[in-house]
């Protein structure tokens, strides 16, 4: 089943110049929208995007609210909406369950991971960072290279998706599709840094959380559907033309099926990877006050479920029981299953039912899912190059002005660069399938090492680097074998079969666990934790000591709050009298219970012994953070409980749904999707009321003044 070729097989649903129209007039109103509210930030809310703790970390100052809507919002990609309701038509009501249970483990495994490296590296701004301080160059490379390599197919594979979409439904030029994307998104990361795009995703985040509602709506009581019991009724009345191979009785109403199952572990892989190993995800996590990364991240990790849940069950469903009836676009042709692997269920569904405007406000959903997973994939890169690469390799003495400056000439050329693959991809006629089945082999390999370098302190600098790189052969080998032993062959066709891809990836996430405990044992040591502190002392982290005229913008401005104003010294992280004199002498010291700050001397930290070395916590903070991360693990294991054994193996039985459990589910699903708009729309306003309202005097004084001026 090849993605690339399916786009061409759809009708156009709007025309082109209603495409192009939508594509960059969104582009625009979104540059403008962000361009204003940094200038809002600038100006009223003290927060500067021009230094590089800013734009990489966001001065670690995002609650709770803000961080549940970004991670939300970088996580929910199309594939929860369109390729959802794809698969739900292909193999029914058991895959939005399934996909809901995909999804939301990684963010929930990312809670513990964010708030432990908290504890344990609290000034770092990525996750390679961390590899670096504790293996050295050579693993630091080779985790570069598995992050890049994730990075680059995952944003590549959504921005080629989308714009096939986007080319199916209108017929604009695939190659216009694949420039328009991403161009508004390299503007305003580039200018806004990190915390830009926490405001953009909640803007998304919104927007596309009041469209799903809508969709889900609209659909179900539509008089074509005629509801709960319409949807069902049709479904069984349609029952023989929609039979399912592998389903219990061939029904769309089933848990039991086979191939629901194998496409749900697959994606757990793929998904773990992309999360995991996504410098994104460690990055917001970095961007959160103290209290605010547990429950941010699982606030977005049970909000997440109820997407595909929601609006894949009601427009999958709907699609199988319209698509021989005369409203549907092609009748009285149904779905060809070129078509369903394209994605097109979803658009034409919303255009049997609700027509024209539906299509443009399907145009904006999918525009809201690209664009937050393309910035958060740019932020990302941007910080691998000119953090990881730049800083660390070829200009250490970088200065932050500088630093900033290169993070966005990284997101322009990080843009360019997706672009190229895209259109590669796209024209060397690459299959999305092959590139979805073998990058979970790609990915997952450095997952448990690098969990290990935060968890473990046994794991050796020689595991971290060669279990990742023989997992990557372990999981390869045992594609290709299982590819030849199954089918014969080794060939595309093969290797993008299921079961190989599904052992060739548990080859590759589960073996590096087994190399690096037996490397590990092999030279066995252990690492002592305060080693990050003091490694970060060397790397002289001066978080809030960037001089003022090391800043980017010429408008004068209130500094921010780190910088401006002194904090005690009452809890230096480093008892070192030589190091106390150098805080004192520069007067501006340093560590508050929130926000981690170092002032130290290179020369004179590497020589400090262990145990001069202080957390920059202060106890209190610390003991709360512990207490977070005690939480954090019994929320990760209650969610892979729940969502991968107590609800859905009960249910694995030769069971169809009835007319009350299909609609109590449905329903569940609706109240779940409404419940998710609370969390991350309505609490995050509620959460983040102060800087709203402080914003909005500023505002508002200013509009004021103005006119007085007049
Ligand atoms: N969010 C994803 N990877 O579908």
């Amino acid at each position: 089943m090849s993605g690339l070729q399916l786009g061409y097989s759809g009708i156009d649903l709007v025309s082109q110049g209603t495409g192009y129209g939508l594509l960059i007039g969104l582009s625009v109103v979104f540059c403008g929208v962000i361009l204003v509210a940094i200038k809002i930030q600038r100006q009223y809310l003290a927060e500067d995007s021009g230094t590089s703790e800013m734009f990489m970390v966001a001065n670690r100052s995002v609650g709770t609210g803000l961080t549940a809507a970004a991670v939300f919002s970088s996580w929910m990609w199309i594939n929860e909406t369109v390729f959802a309701a794809a698969f739900t038509f292909k193999y029914g009501i058991a895959i939005p369950m399934w996909w809901g249970s995909g999804l939301c483990f990684q963010i929930a495994l990312m809670a513990v991971l964010g708030v432990l490296a908290k504890i344990r590296t609290p000034y770092a701004h990525t996750s390679l960072e961390i590899i670096r301080q504790r293996y050295g160059k050579i693993a630091h490379v080779v985790f570069i290279v598995l992050n890049l390599s994730n990075n680059v197919f995952g944003c590549a594979s959504m921005i080629l998706t989308g714009s096939q979409l986007i080319h199916g439904t209108s017929g604009m030029h695939i190659v216009a599709a694949t420039f328009l994307i991403p161009l508004g998104v390299v503007l305003y990361t580039a200018v806004g840094g990190l915390k830009a795009t926490f405001l953009t995703d909640f803007l998304h985040t919104t927007i596309a959380l009041i469209l799903i509602l809508y969709f889900t709506l609209s659909v179900l009581t539509n008089e074509h559907v005629g509801g709960l019991s319409g949807l069902y009724d049709k479904i069984m009345a349609t029952a023989s033309e929609n039979y399912v191979a592998g389903n219990y009785e061939g029904s769309l109403l089933t848990i039991k099926s086979k191939q629901a199952i194998i496409w749900a572990l697959i994606l757990k892989f793929g998904n773990l990877a992309l999360v995991v190993m996504d410098t994104a995800f460690w990055q917001k996590s970095f961007a959160t006050e103290v209290k605010a990364t547990v429950p941010g991240y699982n606030i977005a990790a049970l909000a997440v479920f109820g997407i595909p849940l929601g609006l894949g069950t009601v427009i999958g469903l709907t699609a199988r029981a319209l698509q021989y009836s005369p409203i549907w676009p092609t009748y009285p042709d149904g779905l060809s299953t070129a078509q369903v692997n394209s994605g097109l269920v979803m658009p034409y569904v919303v255009k049997a039912l609700i027509g024209n405007s539906g299509i443009a406000a399907f145009f904006v959903l999918l525009f809201m899912a690209l664009t937050s997973t393309v910035s958060s994939s740019m932020i990302a890169v941007s910080s691998i190059l000119s953090f990881d690469l730049y800083k660390t390799y070829i200009n250490p003495k970088v200065s932050d002005k500088r630093l900033v400056k290169i993070s966005h000439l990284a997101v322009v050329a990080h843009g360019l660069f997706i672009v190229a693959i895209s259109l590669v991809l796209n024209y060397g006629g690459a299959d999305m399938t092959w590139i979805g089945y073998f990058r979970p082999i790609l990915s997952c390999p450095g997952i448990i090492p690098l969990v290990f370098t935060l968890t473990w302190s046994g794991q050796t600098r020689l595991a971290a680097i060669l279990s990742p790189v023989l997992g990557f052969a372990t999981g390869v080998t045992i594609w290709l074998i299982t590819a030849h032993k199954l089918y014969g062959a080794i060939n595309l066709t093969t290797t993008e079969a299921g079961y190989p891809a599904l052992y060739g990836a548990c080859g590759s996430l589960f073996s590096p666990a087994i190399y690096s405990i037996l490397i590990s044992l092999y030279k066995p040591y252990k690492f002592d934790w305060r080693e990050f502190l003091r490694v970060e002392l060397a790397e002289e982290v001066k978080i809030a000591i960037t001089p003022p005229n090391e800043r980017d913008d010429e408008e004068p401005k209130s500094e921010s709050k780190v910088t401006d104003e002194p904090l005690p010294i009452s809890k230096s992280i480093v008892s070192h009298p030589e190091l106390t004199a150098i805080s004192e002498e520069k007067g501006t010291a340093i560590s508050t219970d929130a926000t981690p700050s170092v002032l130290a001397s290179s020369s004179s930290s590497t020589d400090i012994s262990l145990d001069d070395i202080h957390h920059p916590f202060s106890e209190e903070t610390l003991s709360e953070l512990y207490r977070w991360y005690r939480i954090a693990w019994i929320f990760f294991i209650f969610i892979v409980l729940v969502t991968f054994v107590a609800w859905p193996m009960p249910l694995y039985r030769d069971y169809v749904f009835s007319k009350k459990f299909f609609s109590g589910w449905v329903t569940v699903a609706i109240i779940w999707t409404f419940c998710a708009f609370f969390a991350v729309v309505v609490y995050p306003l509620y959460d983040g009321r102060h800087a709203i309202a402080k914003g909005s005097r500023g505002v508002w004084g200013a509009v004021r003044g103005r006119l007085g001026r007049k």
